[in-house]
């Protein structure tokens, strides 16, 4: 689903990675670990067309990726840092909204919502949630939405223990649907939950 070749992305004259081979299938879920700058969210952003890198190519369901395209973004799902959300809606009206613009039954949107920890906050306008309830309803969203490719950069930020729990939870979720999950992260039980690991320095 996502496979790339060579690749190599420059920042300045430093090579952040170069001759880089990566690839996750359907229902794999890859983890991306390495140190502070060492270039997994610049690596993140090639594979969502963001980016583009100064050697060899990466193929996103056989397609070079490029979010500008509708249909692209339909088909793969985000959560960087800058990923936001409505703060005038409730978590609740969230849900709604997705499903209606991927015209898709997404479930029973309270349970939804109080799996991800959000039961008592569903009917609450999210603009003052917490750092950690902000991160839980985003990653409800990206996770819930139909998807065929799943991008997650340190998705545990802010995340408490138990929702650190609920997101292996969802992440497996994902992959057991069959999409493609590259995971950026800090988080060991993502590394251990993941089909492989790539490792950058
Ligand atoms: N557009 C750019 N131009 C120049 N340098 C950049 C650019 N984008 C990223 N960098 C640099 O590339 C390096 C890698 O950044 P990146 O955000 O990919 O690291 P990271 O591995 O995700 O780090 P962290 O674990 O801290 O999130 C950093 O030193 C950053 O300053």
């Amino acid at each position: 689903m996502i496979d790339a070749k060579g690749l190599g992305v420059r920042a300045g004259e430093l090579w952040l990675f170069d001759d880089l081979d990566f690839s996750v299938d359907p229902g794999e879920c890859a983890a991306i670990v390495g140190p502070n700058g060492v270039g997994k969210s610049t690596l993140m952003r090639c594979f969502y067309g963001m980016q583009k890198p100064q050697r060899g190519r990466v193929l996103v369901d056989g397609k070079v990726p490029d979010e500008r395209d509708v249909e692209f973004r339909r088909k793969v799902s985000v959560l960087f840092d800058d990923s936001d959300f409505f703060a005038e809606l409730t978590p609740l009206q969230h849900l709604e909204l997705l499903s209606g613009s991927f015209g898709a039954d997404l479930g029973d949107h309270e349970e939804l919502l109080r799996d991800a920890g959000l039961g008592e906050r569903m009917r609450v306008t999210s603009g003052h949630f917490s750092a950690g309830q902000r991160r839980r309803l985003l990653l409800l969203g990206v996770t819930a939405r139909p998807h065929r490719v799943l991008l997650l950069d340190e998705p545990e930020r802010a995340l408490d223990t138990a929702g650190k729990e609920w997101l292996v939870e969802v992440i497996a979720r994902s992959t057991a649907a069959g999409a493609a999950v590259v995971v950026a992260t800090h988080h060991p039980p993502l590394l251990e939950a993941a089909d492989s690991v790539l490792e950058l320095w």
